[in-house]
C-alpha cells in the first residue's frame, strides 16, 4: 500500500529479479509520459522504489499522483 511520507506517495515493490523490475519500470514509464506525470524512483536489483508528488503544484499530493499510483499497482504482476 502507499504510504503519504513528507508529502509523496511512496510504495516499495519487490520483483523477481532485475529484469522483472527493469520490464515493469518500462510498463511505468509508458504510461507516466502518456500522462505527462513523471515518478521519482530508485531500482536496486529486484526492488523498485517510488515516491509520487506534483511538482507543478509545488510538490504536493494531488489527484494526478493518486491516478498513477492507481496506475502503477495494476502494472505490477
Ligand atoms: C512541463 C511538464 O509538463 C511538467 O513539468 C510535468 C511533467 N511531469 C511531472 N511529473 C510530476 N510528478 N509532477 C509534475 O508536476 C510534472 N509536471
Amino acid at each position: 500500500m502507499w504510504n503519504n511520507i513528507n508529502n509523496k506517495l511512496y510504495k516499495k515493490f519487490e520483483c523477481k529479479n532485475f529484469v522483472h523490475a527493469f520490464s515493469f519500470m518500462t510498463a511505468v514509464a509508458i504510461a507516466a509520459e502518456k500522462m505527462n506525470h513523471h515518478p521519482t524512483w530508485t531500482n536496486t536489483y529486484n526492488i523498485v522504489e517510488i515516491w509520487l508528488s506534483t511538482h507543478d503544484e509545488g510538490n504536493v499530493v494531488t489527484a494526478k499522483d493518486e491516478q498513477l499510483a492507481a496506475i502503477i499497482d495494476a502494472l505490477f504482476k
